[in-house]
């Protein structure tokens, strides 16, 4: 076995602190022909979907792999900008934002970058050109405030391979969840409470999360857990009783039960029920992406509105706004305690003259 990387080491090189945030992914285009292999990389991983491998193979390339590429590719060209994928341009702005304020706190001591787990920029070519700018302490964090084995556990999976294949391995650390960080909890409120001050506030709060398969709660995924969390602390915070609010799972994938109360059944039957007007949060994204803009914000409308309500309105996410920054750096900034970067150049000149090694 070859190990990979640092052959062209500097010895000179001033010691960095990386910054690695990540998110899902997006394709590169809103096309069939890009979705394919965006769905492919995605659907393959055995942490999204844990299904024997050899069975689901056949699935996937027999029919999911000639199926859904076309469907998906209709649905992100409903919200591709000219700046490309929503999820690609917030995480960027998010990375920019996060990058300048680490700079005004530390210098050039710390390095802020992004990837994403499927399609580009992938983990292993982030962590490559960061090593390689002399990063020998690296903290990740992934942009998913729940945990879930599909999502954190897959990216942790993405390093953990990079890692396996190199020679010098940086100090390396990773934030699990942030779900209860108060705040994260403060951020979203304070986000729903400004849209109360222009909009006024409805009759129920609607906290829709991502699903997984209802079975990998059953097996020990505490992503359902760290939901119901979530929404009690932000329903705490802004003085919500119970029948106020109500968390709910979307984006269902397949034919097996995923985590209920399902979102769009339920937009269907509130206004029967007498809820004629619902704000729509999700919690569970960091950023707007499809399943954000197209789903709840196109889809379940027309679910709610068909049904007979009359008022709905969708809470955007935190995206880069400076509220979430300044929660994102001080989750860093507690990561990173303790950590040093060693960037005195001169200091290794002098001792490369005296002994032979800068180091
Ligand atoms: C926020 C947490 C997420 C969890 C948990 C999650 C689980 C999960 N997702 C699928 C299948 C698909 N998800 C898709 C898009 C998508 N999913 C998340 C986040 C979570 N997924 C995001 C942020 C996005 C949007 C990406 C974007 O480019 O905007 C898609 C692709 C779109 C489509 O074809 O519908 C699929 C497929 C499964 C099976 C799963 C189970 C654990
Ligand atoms: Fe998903
Ligand atoms: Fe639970």
């Amino acid at each position: 076995m070859k190990y990979t990387g640092n052959a062209g080491f500097s010895h000179h090189q001033a010691d960095k602190i990386g910054v690695l945030i990540t998110n899902l992914g997006t394709p590169q285009a809103p096309t069939k022909g890009a979705l394919k292999p965006y769905l492919k990389e995605f659907l393959s991983d055995p942490r999204v979907v844990e299904v024997p491998r050899l069975i689901w193979w056949f699935i996937l390339n027999g029919i999911i792999l000639n199926i859904r590429p076309k469907r998906s590719a209709e649905a992100y060209a409903s919200v591709w900008s000219e700046q490309g994928s929503p999820l690609m341009v917030h995480t960027k702005a998010q990375a920019e934002a996060l990058a300048k304020r680490c700079e005004r706190e530390f210098g050039d001591d710390v390095i802020v970058d992004f990837a994403m787990r499927y399609g580009e920029p992938a983990v292993s070519k982030v962590i490559e050109r960061m090593l390689s700018t002399g990063v020998r302490k690296l903290l990740v964090v992934p942009l998913y405030p729940q945990y879930s084995a599909s999502t954190v556990g897959s990216t942790f999976d993405a390093i953990a391979a990079d890692f396996q294949q190199r020679r010098w391995l940086p100090d390396f650390r990773f934030v699990s969840h942030y779900h209860d960080r108060p705040g994260y909890i403060k951020a979203v409120a304070e986000t729903i409470r400004q849209h109360w001050e222009i909009n006024g506030q409805a009759e129920k709060l609607i906290l829709s999360y991502h699903g997984v398969p209802r079975r990998y709660l059953d097996n020990g995924d505490p992503y359902h857990c760290e939901c119901l969390k979530t929404s009690r602390l932000i329903a705490e915070e802004l003085g919500l009783e119970n029948s106020q609010y109500m968390t709910t799972f979307q984006s269902r994938f397949g034919r097996e039960e995923w985590l209920k109360p399902y979102t769009d059944e339920t937009l269907k039957a509130l206004p029967a029920e007498g809820v004629k007007s619902v704000q729509v949060v999700c919690p569970g994204f960091s950023a707007d992406c499809l399943e954000t803009i197209e789903e709840i914000g196109e889809e379940n409308r027309e679910y709610f509105m068909d049904a007979g309500g009359e008022r709905y309105e969708y809470i955007p996410a935190l995206n880069s706004e400076p509220a979430h920054i300044s929660m994102l750096f001080d989750l860093v900034k507690e990561n990173l305690h303790g950590w040093q970067a060693d960037s005195d150049v001169e200091l290794r000149a002098q001792l490369a003259k005296k002994h032979g090694c800068p180091r």
